[in-house]
């Protein structure tokens, strides 16, 4: 089912209401307040009235918001009722550090090889996942019904390996190199930029001193 009619901006807000309720749920706390919300997560209670009313109103007057309820309409939203296969290119310092970082599993992305070029890594393995070398690449993609690819390469490295990746049913990269891949329509990337968050956080140190 495609969720057309709601807004990128309503969408980069799920990820927090996804993490906030599930801490919710794990304290046991079934219903909230959209106020009691607002204290919580940073938004107001209008923007999270706003927001929720996209998606069905979960709330009632005199209740709140049925948490159990809202978790699971905003997992289903964000697609996690179910598991991906996902891949990791780049076996350097930042491909193991996702590759330990064990969330991303517990989320329903499974993990199944990390690829690198560089013949140091054959046999290697970070947290039991096995690090392969990239000549069976879309083989693996295939047989493995993987459908997302990281890239955690150098920046030379990841226009190689976005092409490369097109080559196969991927339709979703996660792209931690510092360029911006050149890739057909069909195919999302989301962009992670460390240092662009960095430079943001330091331009507002300055602001403030
Ligand atoms: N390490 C960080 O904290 C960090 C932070 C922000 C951004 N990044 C970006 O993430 C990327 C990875 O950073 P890193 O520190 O892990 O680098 P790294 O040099 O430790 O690892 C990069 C790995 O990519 C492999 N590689 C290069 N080209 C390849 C290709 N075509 N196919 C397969 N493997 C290939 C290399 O052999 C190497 O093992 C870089 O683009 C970097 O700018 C890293």
């Amino acid at each position: 089912m495609k969720d057309k009619n709601i807004s990128v901006a309503v969408i980069r807000r799920l990820p927090k209401y996804h993490r906030y309720l599930k801490e919710l749920l794990d304290r046991d706390i079934r219903r909230i307040s959209s106020k009691e919300l607002s204290k919580i997560i940073g938004f107001t209670a209008s923007q999270i009235r706003q927001d929720l009313n996209n998606f069905g109103g979960f709330g009632q007057q005199g209740y709140g918001y049925n948490v159990e309820d809202l978790y699971q309409e905003i997992s289903k939203i964000l697609g996690l009722t179910r598991n991906y296969n996902v891949v990791i290119v780049g076996a350097g310092n930042l491909g193991q550090a996702l590759a330990n970082y064990t969330s991303f599993g517990r989320l329903g992305f499974d993990l199944k090889a990390i690829f690198d070029i560089n013949p140091k890594f054959r046999g290697f393995k970070v947290n039991d996942v096995d690090v392969l070398d990239m000549d069976n690449f879309e083989t693996f993609i295939e047989e493995n019904a993987v459908e997302i690819v990281y890239i955690c390469t150098s920046r030379n490295g990841a226009q190689d390996v976005a092409d490369r990746v097109q080559k196969t049913k991927v339709k979703a990269i996660w792209n931690f190199a510092p360029i911006d891949l050149k890739v057909n329509e069909d195919v999302i990337v989301e962009n992670v930029h460390l240092i662009d968050n960095l430079l943001t956080l330091s331009y507002f140190l300055k602001e403030n001193q």
